[in-house]
């Protein structure tokens, strides 16, 4: 660019003093060019701020050569439309600085007179900080946009001056199933979404007075009719003009599922569905503060169902399943509403009576009316599984107020009446009484005694004779538990068997037990007293000690310990071992069968299934139960039994005895009826191992034999 002298200000000069005043003052950057060469005459203070070009960077200069113009087209441009119109609107562009920085501007430009040359004045109009502001409102507006569709939870945005959807995000569709175009334009009670409308004014003026919303529950439905739980925020934004309100959806309606569940799962037996200990100690906390201020008093009753292990033992414990949910059933259709059914476990059941009102007498009568008809509703006959059963439970009852204060106290004490009504037989109802206690601390010491018996050794094994009378000899022994206590004497198994089987001790008295057996077949053999081919010790195993993992491991270990043949034990199991779980015990008895060891079923006849499963099992010997030994001499059914139970013993090629033979005649009957193995009091009652071994004597076992 060749830079000329400015021109003299005589232009202006001619224009008069007035008008260059007027033209430097102008607060508009102005530039005057001359209409036909495009030289620059003039250029305005206003314009030298702006772009800090000077006088002589500017003025005299032809227009095109000027570096204001970012591009040369610009200014061709301008020159185009001034030619043209003589003038020019307002036209946008961008214009360079001295420092090189770039304005966004507007430029005019008016044809002007000036000493009778044609001029053109150049109007710059700076609107860099509009446009970029602009600029940045787009980019903001772009990035919300994006934001917005993208978002991952549900977004509704809402003209704030009409309420009116203006529109609704990918995700929104997604989770509610409106399409954009089916809520666009609709408020949101048009579009009838709320769970609870009634709710919405308020959080609206929550909304207006706070100014946002933080994840505040609401439930809508979603188009399909579903409940959707959301957290909801909101706040305000500016959309181009419109103040909008913009809310995000967040659907948690799983979270509130899981979160329901495992509060459930706290608060309620899986098996039932009842609520738990802990869901039953809150409303009985809850009834007791209530009774207190209305007047009004509650009742607990535990429930025990009477022998359910049995059903348990012998049918398998999904039947043991389905009679508990039966029984929680019908509790929980014989009371009312507002009282509650628990279950704590096992077999244990507990019915809060609230609400009750009256004097003493008259709660304590509604009370037993009322655990009357839940004991005959318990009792009344159930189907499982093809099994007719029969049900039956103990209740301990203990009253608010009479029995206890608080929900534990009153826990324990129906607790304990319950306990009273086991000792006392079963099937009834007992109230509270303090003396019960006794009983309960009674059965507390037994137990701790029973783990100190363990400890010190004092138990021991008696053995019980077994005869073949058409052999004329001892074929075996029973091996029967005593305890020998420091103070009582000998104590017998029907004292603590249950205790130890409760508390789970039989485990480690049942192997002490094998061990003692074990040792005591090689004492006599070794002793010459019996032969291994004729001799064999038979032990009672519970049903928690045969299913141990180990179970199968530990006979070994104590049957080859004492290197005795196997064939010198034999297991006792009931029947309700079998069908506890089939499988199991099949594979466990045939291992045991292969290795040697023997079998015999304990109490035949008295299971509930005596029959079906017997040709799958290794069974060598079938016991008949003393039950119906006891009047098998007499006119009742149980010599039908006897007969049946021997002929079934022949058909399946059994070895069979007979337990609990007491007199002549019962003897004689058997006799008769070709079963000539026997174990009872006629005999011999269980013994020490000395006296046992005095019994084997030859002499003493002939005279004993030749009795009958
Ligand atoms: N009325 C009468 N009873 C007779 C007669 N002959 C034998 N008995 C008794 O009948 C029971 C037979 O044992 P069980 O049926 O296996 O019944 C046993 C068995 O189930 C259990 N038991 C005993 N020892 C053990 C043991 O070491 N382990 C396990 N798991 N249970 C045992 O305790 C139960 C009772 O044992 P005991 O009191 O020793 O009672 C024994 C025995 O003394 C008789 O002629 N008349």
């Amino acid at each position: 660019m060749t830079v000329e002298a400015p021109m003299p200000m005589s232009y202006f000069d001619l224009g008069g003093q007035g008008l260059i005043g007027l033209f430097q003052r102008l607060p508009i950057a102005c530039m005057l060019v001359h209409a036909e060469n495009y030289k620059v005459l003039a250029i305005n203070e206003a314009f030298r701020r702006l772009f800090g070009w000077s006088d002589q960077q500017v003025v005299g200069h032809p227009s095109a050569e000027l570096s204001l113009w970012v591009t040369l087209n610009q200014w061709e441009m301008l020159c185009g439309a001034m030619s043209c119109q003589g003038r020019l609107d307002q036209s946008e562009l961008e214009l360079r600085c001295s420092d090189d920085s770039l304005r966004s501007c507007l430029i005019y430009a008016e044809p002007v007179e000036i000493n009778g040359e044609a001029c053109r004045l150049l109007m710059v109009h700076d609107i860099s900080d509009r446009v970029a502001s602009e600029k940045a409102l787009k980019r903001s507006e772009n990035k919300f946009a994006a934001l917005f569709r993208g978002a991952p939870d549900p977004c509704m945005l809402f003209e704030k001056r009409t309420a009116k959807i203006a529109d609704v995000n990918r995700s929104f569709t997604e989770v509610f199933g409106y399409e954009p175009t089916e809520v666009v334009g609709k408020t949101a009670p048009e579009l009838g979404f709320w769970r609870f409308p009634e709710k919405r004014e308020a959080v609206i003026a929550k909304l207006m007075r706070e100014g946002r919303l933080r994840n505040e529950p609401i439930d809508f439905f979603a188009r399909d009719g579903r409940v959707l739980h959301c957290e909801v925020s909101s706040n305000f934004v500016m959309v181009g003009e419109e103040r909008c309100t913009l809310s995000t959806l967040k659907d948690v309606s799983e979270r509130k599922r899981i979160e329901a569940r495992i509060k459930h799962q706290a608060y309620h037996d899986a098996l039932t569905g009842l609520p738990n200990r802990l869901l039953l100690s809150d409303r009985m906390r809850q009834h007791l503060a209530l009774g207190e201020r209305h007047n009004l008093t509650c009742a607990l009753l535990f429930f025990d169902l009477d022998h359910f292990k049995r059903i348990n033992d012998s049918l398998g414990h999904t039947c043991g399943d389905a009679v508990l949910h039966e029984v929680g059933r019908r509790l929980r259709a014989h009371v009312r509403k507002a009282d509650t059914v628990a279950r704590l476990g096992g077999d244990e059941f507990v019915v809060l009576l609230a609400g009750l009102s009256g004097n003493a007498e008259q709660v304590a009568e509604q009370v037993r009316r009322t655990a009357m008809q839940l004991l005959d509703a318990v009792a009344s006959p159930v189907c499982i599984e093809g099994h007719s059963l029969q049900l039956g439970c103990s209740v301990g009852v203990a009253l608010a107020g009479e029995h206890g204060d608080t929900a534990e106290e009153l826990l324990k004490h129906a607790d304990t009446a319950l306990y009273g009504v086991k000792a006392s037989g079963r099937n009834s109802i007992a109230f509270f009484e303090p003396q019960m206690q006794v009983a309960v601390s009674q059965r507390l010491l037994l137990e701790s005694e029973l783990r100190r018996a363990l400890e010190e050794q004092e138990f021991r094994l008696f053995y019980q004779p077994q005869l073949d009378t058409r052999a004329r000899q001892i074929i075996g022994a029973e091996a029967l538990l005593r305890w020998q206590h420091p103070q009582k004497g000998l104590v017998g198994p029907g004292v603590f068997m249950h205790v130890l089987e409760e508390s789970g001790m039989i485990l480690q008295t049942g192997q002490w037990v094998l061990q003692e057996a074990v040792r005591f077949v090689a004492h006599l053999l070794d002793r010459g007293c019996v032969s291994a081919d004729t001799f064999s010790i038979s032990i009672n195993i519970s049903p928690r000690q045969f299913r141990q993992r180990d179970f199968v491991a530990q006979v070994a270990a104590a049957v080859h310990g004492q290197s005795i043949p196997p064939q010198c034990l034999k297991l006792e199991i009931t029947e309700g071992i079998v069908i506890d779980n089939v499988d199991d015990t099949v594979d466990k008895m045939h291992e045991l069968r292969v290795m040697g060891v023997r079998f015999a079923i304990d109490d035949f006849g008295t299971g509930y299934s005596s029959l079906s499963y017997l040709k799958r099992l290794p069974v060598d010997l079938l016991k008949i139960d003393q039950s119906f030994i006891r009047d098998c001499a007499g006119e009742g059914s149980d010599a039908e039994i006897v007969r049946a139970i021997i002929s079934m013993a022949r058909s399946l090629k059994l070895d069979l005895i007979a337990e609990g033979v007491e007199t002549a005649e019962q003897f004689a009957f058997l006799q008769q009826e070709d079963c000539h193995v026997y174990q009872g009091y006629y005999f011999s009652p269980a013994v020490a191992p000395e006296a046992f071994c005095a019994f084997l004597g030859p002499l003493a076992a002939s005279e004993r034999l030749a009795l009958p």
